[in-house]
């Protein structure tokens, strides 16, 4: 559809943009990346035919630019600039009919009703219909740039150009515009290629990203090719981090700030205390969690553990409001907290500290053991499981790789399992040694201060602590709980 091939040029004589070839194929959305005067806009007005080229030739629809008429090429390509004319006394209607003048014969002269249904249809689409005789400088940046957009759609072309389209707009109408181009381009057939500073927005909505450096292609390619840390960090001379998008298939971009509002502390045992109704970790800083917890499972970063105690009959149907309200009214923050739920009374929580070549690690564990199950054996099960749970939570003064925070996971689960062997924790079912329970909940936390972690594995330096501080602390948990038990008889 959009040949560019090897082109060169800029202002005047000197070629700021060199050597720039890509192909967009009809449908596709081509995303152009790249630091401040990194080309993008200049290479954009070369390839639109706005500036003439030094070198280099660009094809579309298999001819080259330079070989269609003007009114003819504006029918076949639309541009939004980043820069836009003075519009202030016009209305917004009028703006918007500017994009129908490629479908002219003499200007407005021939106004048809196809020219009237593409006009209201571009400012449906951006949402400024109801502006439509307002006056330009009545309306906001966002609004005016929404305008500036529906005179692009309006010119009903194959190809759009848009330099930074979604410049002034708020979250709601990025996606509206975005998701409208991308609809035009899946279903119409639309060709995109557009200038983003948002790289995640970009990467979101893309199909391939062109990342530019220096006036010259530095990469081409689907968005996890060329959202890669150390490139986007040498392109850009910043600091980021790059993660998946919880939803869509695409990498997301975090800039790393170098000035650190973090102040530095330590998480000890005397941050828990202990009521009737909950074990409460209320840590000195942000800790970064993964659990499996009952609320704000998964990973993130919290202030506030808990493992709360709970009636066995507990309704779970509305586990998430509930549990907001029992923790405002320990005075945290729903948002600020990880939650579990054991049916164990508080006095069966075990919390030991272990300092250790590793650093310094605090365990606590809640065992309810009463209902443990064999996991080789729960397929053949037919009854229903009882609630029982051993609630593990592993805490790190220190700083944790995504791989050792899992691997601290694994580590953990096998220290535990290792408890209850020692422990000689039956099935009743199956009368057979058991290996956790069926709602059994784990939680990994660091600091993300101090000593590194690259690791967590069985063999790794962290995971020998680990390994051996929940092994130690799960079988006094368990004893606690057979003693508890005992005491009750
Ligand atoms: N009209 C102009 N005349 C002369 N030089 C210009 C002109 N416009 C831009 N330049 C120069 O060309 C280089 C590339 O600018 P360009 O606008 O293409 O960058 P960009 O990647 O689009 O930047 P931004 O992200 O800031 O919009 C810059 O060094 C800039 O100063």
């Amino acid at each position: 559809m959009l040949h560019v091939q090897q082109v060169s040029g800029g202002y005047g004589n000197e070629a700021y943009v060199q050597d720039v070839s890509f192909t967009v194929q009809k449908g596709e959305i081509l995303g152009v990346l790249g630091p401040n005067g990194s080309g993008k806009s200049t290479m954009l007005k070369l390839i639109s035919g706005a500036l003439p080229m030094l070198s280099g030739d660009v094809a579309l629809q298999g001819k080259p630019l330079r070989a269609y008429a003007p009114k003819e090429l504006a029918k076949k390509l639309a541009v939004l600039p980043q820069l836009h004319a003075n519009t202030f006394t016009h209305t917004v209607r009028e703006v918007v009919s500017l994009g129908r003048y490629p479908h002219q014969s003499g200007f407005f002269s021939s106004w048809r009703d196809e020219d009237e249904q593409a006009v209201v249809q571009a400012m449906a689409q951006t949402d400024v219909i109801q502006y439509a005789d307002t006056e330009m400088e009545f309306l906001s940046g966002g609004e005016q740039q929404r305008v500036f957009v529906a005179q692009a759609l309006a010119q009903k072309a194959d190809v759009l150009f848009l330099d930074e389209p979604t410049n002034h707009l708020d979250i709601a109408h990025q996606r509206q515009l975005l998701d409208m181009v991308r609809t035009e381009a899946k279903i119409h057939g639309l060709t995109v290629v557009s200038i983003f500073h948002d790289m995640n927005l970009a990467a979101l909505y893309c199909d391939r990203l062109l990342l530019m450096e220096k006036g010259r292609v530095r990469i081409i390619g689907e968005p996890h090719e060329v959202l890669v840390d150390a490139q986007i960090e040498q392109v850009y001379d910043v600091d980021v981090v790059t993660r998946a998008h919880p939803k869509e298939a695409t990498p997301q971009v975090t800039i790393l700030p170098s000035v650190s509002l973090q102040k530095e502390a330590r998480v000890t045992a005397e941050h828990i205390h202990i009521t009737e109704e909950a074990v409460v970790l209320q840590s000195p800083l942000p800790l970064r969690v993964l659990s499996s917890a009952v609320y704000n499972a998964g990973l993130g970063w919290y202030r506030t553990l808990i493992n709360r105690t709970v009636d066995p009959l507990y309704d779970v149907t509305n586990v998430s409001d509930e549990f907001a309200q029992f923790i405002r009214k320990l005075g945290a923050l729903p948002t600020n907290c990880v939650g579990m739920m054991t049916a164990l009374t508080t006095d069966h929580a075990v919390i030991r500290e272990f300092n250790s070549e590793a650093g310094h690690l605090i365990v606590a564990v809640t065992a309810g053991v009463g209902k443990a199950i064999d996991v080789s054996k729960t397929c053949e099960r037919t009854s229903h499981y009882e609630v029982g749970t051993i609630n593990t939570w592993v805490i790190v003064n220190g700083e944790l790789t995504d791989e050792a925070f899992v691997q601290a996971m694994m580590t953990a689960t096998e220290a535990k399992v290792k408890a209850l062997q020692i422990e000689e924790v039956r099935d009743q079912t199956s009368n057979t040694i058991a290996t956790g329970t069926a709602t059994d909940s784990i939680l990994i936390a660091s600091t993300q201060q101090g000593q590194q972690h690259a690791y967590a594995g069985t063999a790794s330096l962290l995971g020998k602590w680990v390994g051996h501080a929940v092994f130690e602390t799960t079988v006094e948990a368990i004893q606690r709980y057979k003693q508890l038990k005992e005491m009750a008889r």
